[in-house]
């Protein structure tokens, strides 16, 4: 089978190298295509078609001369005596298919046009530059070479019988997560720490586990991959080309993994935004997809008029009452895909993995998707640290997301009344950070050799 594929590519390259000598360099700019090599070609039409295997793709890049858009459109040709399942995932058009057939009609300023969803619609993206233009997210497809991805499948789907549901008080009655969970740090000892100290929904959490080896050797790859990530979405996306205010400027270093399970189409989890408490204000997660694809949609928080309060909307809290607001993108995770979640992503939107009517089981996953996260938890956000509530637990870290007067703002609050049979207290705090989100309790080392003198 790999001479077979290799024979293709040879026969692809040989094309483009044809086409490159007959080409006046005018129509190159026309199909800037036609410049890349195979691999860059097959990345790319796997993006736009995650359906398909290498195989078919090839295929269709043979046939349709090395062209990307035309390999598309032989792909997207779809007999009209079959019809097409429902729901299931890579049928729906991409926004880049929608970008081309405007480009041909010659509307060209389609391309950098502002987005807007509508609301109730499902905007499908599959593109890596669809995906950075258009959301706080970025995405690296086929991130491991396929061994390891698959090791670390294994090595997952072998702990994930252990996983357990999230349990939480959602408006006075106890739910739980519909999916499951295992949290891992890197060594015994901040294990033992985090079931004593750290506090999440109100709640210790008895179960932490000691990141597993091939957990640990992929983590070194998601460091680097996202530190190049989150340089780039700096110098392209963000004004001046500057970091956020409140953004770390020191390299992001994973220290925690939360570990996802869904078990089929139905697993899910609800839109939400991720806890802040440990990780501090615009923080950058590095998350990993393994087995069965499956939707990631994204919406934007739309802030409520002046008088709405702020809803206690949070993580894995379902809030699907403004969820059609302002329409959502769907964000396709195949296997071994890195998505991260820049800076910006936690303050202004909310995700969640949407459940499917109709799924492609995975040869070795079978049913079920894993999603790894990895994220940083600061020391300097240690609960040891951080303002404690009448109840004398440590508070969590949220941000004013809804009310437009506070929008932006960060707050200390009780997260006792979440735990299941316990009441919480009123406590409340304004939460300050310098420019680089570190809070009033750290140092800097100016003002520690001041104290010293
Ligand atoms: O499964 C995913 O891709 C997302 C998981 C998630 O949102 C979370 O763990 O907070
Ligand atoms: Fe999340």
């Amino acid at each position: 089978m790999d001479a077979f594929i290799s024979r293709k590519r040879r026969r692809i390259s040989d094309q483009e190298s044809d086409s490159k000598q007959v080409q006046a360099p005018e129509t190159r700019n026309d199909t800037p295509d036609d410049d890349e090599s195979t691999d860059f070609k097959l990345a790319l039409l796997a993006s736009l078609q995650p359906d398909h295997d290498e195989e078919t793709l090839l295929e269709a890049l043979l046939i349709s001369e090395g062209s990307v858009k035309k390999a598309c459109k032989v792909l997207n040709y779809k007999d009209p005596t079959v019809s097409p399942r429902k729901n299931a995932i890579g049928y729906q058009s991409s926004l880049s298919s929608f970008n081309i057939k405007r480009d041909r009609m010659g509307d060209s300023k389609a391309r950098d046009k502002k987005l807007l969803t509508k609301k109730g619609r499902t905007l499908h993206l599959y593109s890596p530059e669809d995906i950075e233009k258009h959301t706080p997210c970025s995405i690296i497809h086929n991130f491991l070479p396929l061994e390891e991805a698959n090791a670390l499948l294994l090595e997952l789907l072998k702990e994930s019988p252990t996983f357990r549901r999230d349990t939480f008080k959602l408006f006075d009655r106890v739910v739980q997560s519909p999916h499951t969970m295992g949290f891992y740090v890197d060594t015994l000892d901040e294990a033992e720490l985090h079931r004593t100290e750290y506090v999440y929904n109100g709640n210790y959490v008895e179960d932490v586990r000691q990141t597993l080896p091939e957990m640990r050797k992929v983590s070194v790859k998601v460091q680097a991959t996202v530190n190049e990530e989150i340089q780039r979405r700096i110098r392209m996306h963000y004004p001046e080309g500057k970091k956020l205010k409140y953004q770390s400027p020191h390299p992001w270093k994973p220290n925690t993994a939360f570990v996802n399970c869904y078990d089929g189409g139905t697993e899910s989890v609800g839109y939400h935004t991720d806890h802040l408490t440990y990780l501090g204000p615009h923080a950058v997660i590095g998350s990993l997809s393994l087995g069965v694809a499956r939707e990631f949609r994204v919406r934007k928080i739309v802030p409520r008029d002046q008088n709405d309060g702020e809803s206690n909307s949070t993580d894995k809290k379902i809030d699907e009452s403004r969820a059609d607001a302002e329409g959502q993108i769907s964000i396709h995770l195949p296997h071994n895909s890195l998505l991260v979640m820049h800076a910006e992503m936690q303050e202004e939107w909310k995700h969640s993995i949407a459940p499917a009517q109709a799924i492609d089981p995975h040869p070795i996953a079978k049913n079920k998707r894993i999603n790894i996260t990895y994220r940083q938890f600061k020391d300097s956000l240690n609960p040891r640290l951080t303002p404690k509530c009448h109840c004398k637990v440590p508070t969590s870290l949220r941000c004013v997301q809804r009310s437009k007067e506070n929008k932006g703002r960060y707050m200390w609050q009780c997260d006792v009344s979440y735990a299941p049979g316990k009441d919480g207290c009123s406590f409340f705090q304004w939460a300050e950070f310098d420019d680089d989100g570190e809070p009033p309790w750290v140092k800097k080392p100016q003002e520690e050799k001041a104290r010293s003198v």
